[in-house]
């Protein structure tokens, strides 16, 4: 068996849906799971409704009426028949937001996890009725009986155990049956509450399925090419790279290449699966395997992250960065769940490049302030060159002032910016 995943781009609207039917028609003489993501944007339009209903504002109906039109548009251009059962369904699965909107807002993640959860849970309701509308027969699945997390709402923990017994014991006999849909991004405790993987979590998702019950291959269904040497939205001239190893998949993948989800790769590693990275726009082209394969990578791969903040903290004492800070302070960044993006220490410095995130970013300089002299730039860039070489250096950093540069044997990474502005 295959798992096949389709995120958000590729079931944006009603010919999305009728794009991926016909792959999944053209696929579908094996068994294949097919993981489907919330459609389009809906995922930041279910946090912003969340958002709203936290901070009480008069905006929550309105932000939930758009997202249930935007999904009832989409059935109405696929279903010419009115009266077919996808309607209900989808009403149905609405109304677990209303009941949450009833009552008082208490514990934001819990109730991000219940609220935002319900995009995949329709869109993946959508695509399964639409498969079986044009004689593509399929069943709809309920990803929370097989991912179990723990309860860390917005980044749940997979209990891999229990979650391989479940697919293997409940899940695989279903898919040997007929093709089965069923969602990215979403899991639940053992107390049956909805989570989530964290954000662009349905690629991890396949992975996790593909590596329970031992599929044969994955293939991510994306709106590029396949994994380019650089993302198409910064650079003009991006080439693909056929063939990737796991090793420099989870490297790329891991600085923040945003085409595949950085904790897709391990698990299939680990099991031996390829992932197949294709286009849904050109489905007869072969995109990019990732596998075991000896071949390095022959051109610089960039990697950008925008909107960074380049933080410096000192001991106040201008004493010296020793363990003990060090070990203190990714304390303190643990305890604010920051990503370091990366991080270079001095006698009487630790730099580190963080994505800014006002919210938790103000509340990781009052902590480290405390304890430490925190300097710190907003706005930087952050470039990150595998296989680099001094030629592809000078082209990203030309008018550029780099404020911190890292480099190892293979991978050089760069924090940067136009003008800048210091802040105490
Ligand atoms: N190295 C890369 N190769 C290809 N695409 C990349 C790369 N880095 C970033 N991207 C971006 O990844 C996007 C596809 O990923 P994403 O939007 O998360 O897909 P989906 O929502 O289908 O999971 C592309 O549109 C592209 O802009
Ligand atoms: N819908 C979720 C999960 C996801 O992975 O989506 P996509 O496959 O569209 O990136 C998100 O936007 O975070």
């Amino acid at each position: 068996m295959e798992v096949f995943k389709f995120g958000g781009a590729s079931v944006k609207n009603a010919e999305g849906v009728k794009n991926i039917s016909q792959i999944i028609q053209y696929h579908s003489s094996h068994p294949l799971l097919i993981v489907v993501s919330a459609m389009g944007k809906t995922t930041d339009a279910l946090e912003r409704l969340t958002k709203a209903y936290f901070e009480g504002l008069g905006s929550v109906h309105e932000i939930f009426e758009d997202i249930k039109t935007y999904h009832f548009q989409i059935a109405h251009e696929l279903f010419s028949d009115g009266t077919n059962p996808v309607f209900d369904d989808i009403s149905n699965t609405f109304v677990e937001i209303d009941w949450i909107l009833e009552d008082e807002p208490f514990n934001f993640d819990y109730i991000y996890d219940q609220i935002v959860s319900v995009g995949e849970l329709v869109s993946t309701k959508i695509v399964s009725h639409y498969l079986n509308y044009t004689g593509i027969k399929s069943q709809w699945a309920d990803a929370r009986n097989y991912i179990q997390t723990d309860n860390t709402y917005r980044e749940g923990k997979v209990d891999w155990n229990k979650t391989r017994h479940l697919a293997e014991a409940q899940l695989l006999p279903l898919v040997q049956q007929q093709i089965v849909v069923t969602q990215g991004f979403i899991g639940s405790t053992s107390e049956n509450f909805t989570t989530t993987l964290g954000r662009e979590g349905s690629d991890y998702s396949a992975a996790i399925f593909a590596s329970c019950l031992q599929a044969s291959a994955v293939t991510i269904w994306k709106d590029v090419p396949g994994v380019l040497n650089a993302d198409p939205k910064w650079f003009d001239h991006t080439e693909l790279i056929p063939q990737l190893s796991y090793h420099d998949a989870i490297e790329l993948a891991y600085y923040g290449a945003t085409v595949i989800h950085p904790k897709t790769i391990k698990p299939l590693q680990n099991n031996n699966i390829p992932l197949h990275v294709r286009s849904f726009l050109k489905p007869d082209a072969a995109g990019t395997t990732i596998g075991h394969t000896e071949k390095p990578l022959r051109v610089p791969s960039f990697i950008f992250k925008v909107n960074q903040v380049l933080i410096s903290i000192l001991p106040k004492d201008f004493s010296f960065i020793i363990e003990e800070n060090l070990s203190q302070i990714f304390d303190i960044l643990h305890q604010h769940r920051i990503k370091v993006n990366t991080m270079l220490n001095s006698a009487l410095s630790f730099s580190i490049s963080v994505d800014h995130d006002e919210e938790k970013i103000t509340k990781l300089i009052a902590a480290l302030s405390v304890t430490y002299k925190v300097k710190y730039n907003k706005g930087m860039e952050l470039v990150t060159i595998r296989y680099y070489d001094q030629q592809t250096i000078g082209r990203v950093t030309e008018n550029k002032k780099v404020l911190l540069e890292v480099r190892s044997r293979h991978t050089c990474q760069m924090v940067m910016k136009d003008n800048i502005q210091a802040f105490e």
